[in-house]
């Protein structure tokens, strides 16, 4: 296993970020890390970087426990933290050369390269890195965590507040490293765990609340719910309507377009309805749950 985590409590103070939170990731797998605000990821993240102690429990990466705070344990991770907190002031080249000292790498100019290579920086490594774009700073970011060649990435957010085309560049090459490497993600992104994650795990108020495979997550919460879009010539009797076998809660979402929830797919119990109406379908769609209304479902009060 690549990680281990075991029954790990973070108090501060009177609040638990985190509760009894226990899962494993085997090596190679790219995990996404979900959750609301204030879910405690960023402190299990932390926790498993060895950067925060936790109050109880314990975490093993690559069998080395994070309470070992060593240099081999620092070998083994390379961590981006939340923010991208980097020397402002500092070239691009100096700080990857700093950092590849910090962590005592023979010949620290080929690992720059190997990384400004890797992270397309070619153009920007002359420059300041308070000059750089937000994608540019994440690039410069990654190569950091990257540089001593880790087996495991964590990286809390790595493409918040960038632009759509740097959203992609980022996730590319975390896809790209993640095909050598285990990775923890968190993100506030559905569609960037269905992009590059094959499991995802979902805290809320530092419970774990699901661990699943990702490609999976739309099935879990919403069973054989569903919900079918249905838009009418004209206004249905909604007495009618909601005698409609398996209709859950109905909406009316748009002129005489109604959302109806229900347990099963109801489209032909639907178009029955309106044959006995009288009445013409202009539409009927079912709508598929994505991991955002699965997420939302799951975590909202
Ligand atoms: N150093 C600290 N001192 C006190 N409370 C803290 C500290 N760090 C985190 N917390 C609290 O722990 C809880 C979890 O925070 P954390 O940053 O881990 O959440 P998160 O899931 O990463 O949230 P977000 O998605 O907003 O980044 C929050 O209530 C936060 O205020």
């Amino acid at each position: 296993m690549s990680i281990v985590v075991k029954n790990v409590v973070k108090e501060f103070g009177q609040q638990k970020a985190l509760k009894d939170v226990s899962f494993s990731i085997s090596s190679g797998e790219i995990v996404g890390f979900l959750g609301p605000n204030g879910a405690g990821k960023s402190t299990m993240m932390k926790i498993i970087s060895g950067l925060l102690p936790q109050s109880a429990g314990e975490v093993e990466v690559c069998g080395i426990s994070n309470t070992d705070y060593n240099e081999v344990f620092r070998r083994k991770i390379g961590y981006l933290p939340e923010h991208n907190p980097l020397y402002l002031d500092m070239y691009v080249n100096e700080y990857l050369l700093m950092v590849a000292e910090l962590y005592k790498l023979g010949n620290k100019r080929a690992h720059v390269d190997e990384m400004i290579e890797l992270t397309g920086l070619g153009l920007e490594q002359h420059k300041k890195i308070g000059v750089l774009s937000k994608g540019y700073r994440q690039r410069v970011g990654l190569a950091q965590a990257l540089i001593h060649d880790p087996e495991v990435l964590i990286l809390d957010e790595p493409t918040t507040g960038l632009d759509p085309n740097q959203i992609l560049e980022i996730r590319n090459l975390v896809r790209t490293v993640g095909q050598e490497k285990t990775v923890m993600l968190s993100t506030h992104i559905m569609q960037e765990v269905e992009a590059i994650c094959e499991r995802v795990i979902i805290l809320n108020r530092g419970e774990l609340l699901i661990d699943h495979p990702s490609t999976d997550l739309s099935r879990l919460e919403a069973g054989n719910s569903s919900t079918v879009f249905v838009e009418f010539d004209r206004q249905p009797v909604l007495e009618e309507l909601q005698g409609i076998v398996g209709a859950g809660e109905i909406k009316n979402v748009s002129g005489y377009g109604y959302e109806i929830n229900a347990q099963a797919d109801i489209r032909k119990a639907v178009f029955d309805f309106a044959v006995a109406q009288g009445l013409i379908i202009l539409t009927l769609t079912r709508q598929e749950r994505n991991l955002e209304s699965v997420f939302h479902g799951l975590t909202k009060e």
